[in-house]
């Protein structure tokens, strides 16, 4: 077999594989890790609901049902029988410097087994997954040193390559690192996984509406996220769908180079590889409808089965021939295609005599007389030990550095949708078209009537409702659009939650701030409101407060649902109640529902705004002179008592403010650790 030159695209130390002993010629471009670790998982089984719950209120209630009809016991008892297995007593045990490659076909169960080496699967299983024969994967101090790319590529679409893996340098190497060594760290990776000619475009996607990089560069971004941080495990779900041949064939090679040199443990689940790709893997993991079918050497495996009877037709990929096996399909390669289908469909009794079959094989192999293996594998001890005082030592970022990576990220990620033309052109249209409604209505001469205190009253109470309706909304999205990145991160210990919501926090301020000021701006000119600076200050003050708050309630929804369907609805049941109770539309609520308007921050901002601009007006309703007291027909202005200066309303705000920002920050835990 010749020798495979892996085009690393510019890298400074190419790398020579040769492709049958996978002998790495020159590699120096990564450190190694500190701790090789050796992974053992000892008769790992998996269990998940056999029926699909329907969410809703409905199954709830007949849950329920159930329950007070049969008794709590009996239903927790029936729930276990319900139960289908889909991992069985999969053993083994993988060595620092080795590449295990899972196959199987579709729905064998690898991506479940691959993310319970991880530790991110909540499915209930059984068995033991231990690294150095002590770290659980959920364990926190360890979860560090574990390297875990998932099949969907996780990723914000805002940001380009570059920042990407820049930002996660920040946050996931050492804080005893430099900023350039952090740097240096980006361009290595960025050179190994050939992807620095992209590192200036962006990832793209549906939520920013642009094409960005490749979904290959997707996949190798997501794998260089995991890189950098130079873990001894590094599993991967399928890294290679998607990608052409040659680049997986690239892929692979990187990996075993990564394994080899720096005697990183690598698991990665492989779909369907070349014959090419085959031959560079060390070891295989042949998975069939949740059993495991063979683990060993791969150039072993296709001696292994033709010993228990399932020879391989000469000249076929034993990739694709050890996925037909796995299928359950074990005729020989000149069986007809009808043949091929009527037994596939039948695959359970064909995987049960593949399984009787393994089961004989272990029995000769204990006899000696074969010496192709199953399981297990024997432990290289050269793994060593714990993680060390040392790597305990070694902290992330600051918390400091975490907000405001967090923050900064955060800004660059959304700079595409909250300056979009779009927005901007709407807010502006709205604005422009308000100022020319209610042109000068503000103006002194005009609110000393009925008619023009009721058009500046309405004009204020629309200004707010609309940044309100529009922040709530917008806020919405933040959470469930960043749950998929806030779980990855965090399942990887990269930033605490207070980290992510100050952070957050932070970057919303801006970008809050700015195009509400200037709505708010354009129609305080246009409208002729009160000229003096005083007054503009306040008023500003009075908008911001408002959109702040609104701001805060979508967020609340947005991480208490994290599922957008349902926090927009909860957003427009809560959004009409806070309008309809405000005091504008209805002036006197039915005394049932009286409690409502109190939780109106529309109708306390409104209420401010009524008493800075229209003093005037609502001295004649009678608030400061009680002889004309009940005789006011300023409509909605009857309700705002013009007691003070707005003073109580914008502390209740403040207070509502605070409320609810501390609601978003418990939501955001609550879920985080759910
Ligand atoms: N949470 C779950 N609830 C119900 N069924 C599940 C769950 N997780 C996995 N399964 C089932 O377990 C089996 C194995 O799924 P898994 O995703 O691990 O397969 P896979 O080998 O990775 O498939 P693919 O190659 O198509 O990604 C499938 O039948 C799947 O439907």
């Amino acid at each position: 077999m010749g020798s495979i030159h892996i085009d690393l695209s510019g890298m400074s130390h190419p790398i020579d594989v040769d492709g049958s002993k996978n002998v790495v010629k020159e590699v120096d471009f990564m450190p190694k890790p500190k701790t090789p670790m050796h992974l053992t998982f000892n008769e790992v089984c998996c269990y998940v609901p056999a029926h699909f719950e329907v969410p809703g209120m409905m199954s709830k209630l007949n849950k329920l049902k159930k329950a007070f009809g049969r008794g709590k016991d009996e239903v927790i008892k029936g729930a276990d029988k319900k139960e289908r297995q889909i991992l069985h007593n999969i053993t083994g045990v993988v060595n620092p410097g080795e590449v295990v490659a899972i196959m199987g076909p579709s729905g064998s169960g690898k991506t479940t087994f691959i993310s319970l080496l991880a530790g991110r699967n909540k499915a209930r299983h059984t068995g033991s997954i231990l690294y150095n024969d002590q770290h659980k994967p959920t364990d926190k101090a360890f979860k560090r040193q574990l390297g875990y790319v998932t099949q969907e590529d996780a990723l914000y679409e805002g940001l380009t390559v570059f920042e990407t893996l820049y930002y996660t340098a920040v946050l996931r190497l050492p804080r005893a690192m430099t900023e350039a060594e952090k740097r240096e760290r980006v361009y290595i990776i960025l050179e190994v996984l050939g992807i620095s000619k992209v590192k200036g475009s962006i990832i793209g996607g549906f939520r920013v509406g642009r094409r960005g990089i490749s979904g290959g560069e997707k996949k190798r971004v997501a794998i260089g996220q995991e890189l950098l941080y130079n873990p001894s495990v590094i599993l991967l779900d399928e890294p290679t769908s998607g990608l052409d041949s040659t680049t997986a064939l690239n892929l692979i090679g990187t990996l075993e180079t990564l394994a080899q040199v720096g005697n990183r443990t690598i698991v990665t689940t492989i779909h369907q590889p070349s014959s090419r790709i085959y031959q560079m893997l060390d070891k295989l993991l042949l998975m069939g409808q949740g059993h495991l079918l063979f683990y060993g050497d791969a150039s072993a495996a296709t001696d292994y089965f033709a010993e228990i009877g399932y020879a391989m037709p000469y000249g076929m990929n034993p990739a694709d021939y050890f996925l037909d096996v796995a299928s359950g399909w074990s005729g020989d390669g000149s069986k007809k295609a009808k043949d091929r289908t009527s037994v596939v469909q039948n695959t359970d009794p064909e995987l049960k005599a593949l399984l009787r079959a393994i089961e004989r094989g272990r029995g000769l192999e204990s006899k000696g007389g074969t010496d192709t293996a199953l399981v297990p594998l024997a432990i290289d001890k050269k793994g060593g030990g714990g993680l060390g005082e040392e790597y305990k030592k070694e902290l992330g970022a600051t918390f400091a550095t975490q907000v405001r990576v967090i923050a900064i990220r955060s800004l660059k990620d959304r700079r595409f949708e909250k300056f979009s033309v779009d927005t901007v052109f709407t807010m502006m249209f709205v604005a422009v078209l308000c100022g020319m409604l209610w042109w000068q209505s503000g103006l002194s001469k005009n609110t000393g009537t009925t008619e023009g205190a009721m058009d500046v009253s309405g004009v204020l109470f629309f200004m707010l409702t609309y940044l309100s309706f529009s922040l709530l909304f917008s806020s919405i999205f933040t959470f469930p659009n960043e749950k998929t990145m806030l779980m990855k991160e965090r399942a990887s210990g990269m930033y605490c939650v207070s980290a992510f919501f100050f952070g957050r926090t932070l970057a919303d301020l801006p970008l809050d701030t700015c195009l509400p000021l200037l709505v708010s701006t354009g129609i305080y000119v246009m409208v002729g409101l009160k000229a003096s600076v005083g007054a503009y200050v306040l008023s500003m003050c009075i908008v911001l407060l408002v959109c702040f708050t609104a701001a805060s309630l979508g967020l609340f929804l947005g991480a208490w649902f994290l599922n957008l369907k349902r926090a927009q609805s909860a957003a427009t049941v809560l959004m009409l109640t806070i309008m309809l109770t405000g005091g504008f539309f209805v002036r006197t609520t039915p005394a049932w529902m009286s409690w409502a308007k109190y939780l109106s921050y529309i109708m306390y901002g409104w209420s401010a705004m009524v008493k800075l601009h229209l003093r005037g007006a609502l001295a004649k309703c009678g608030g400061e002179n009680p002889s004309t007291e009940g005789i006011c027909d300023y409509g909605a202005l009857g309700v705002v008592k013009s007691d003070a200066y707005g003073g109580t309303e914008v502390s209740i705000l403040l207070c509502m403010l605070i409320a609810l920002r501390a609601l978003v920050y418990i939501a955001l835990r609550y879920r985080a650790h759910e």
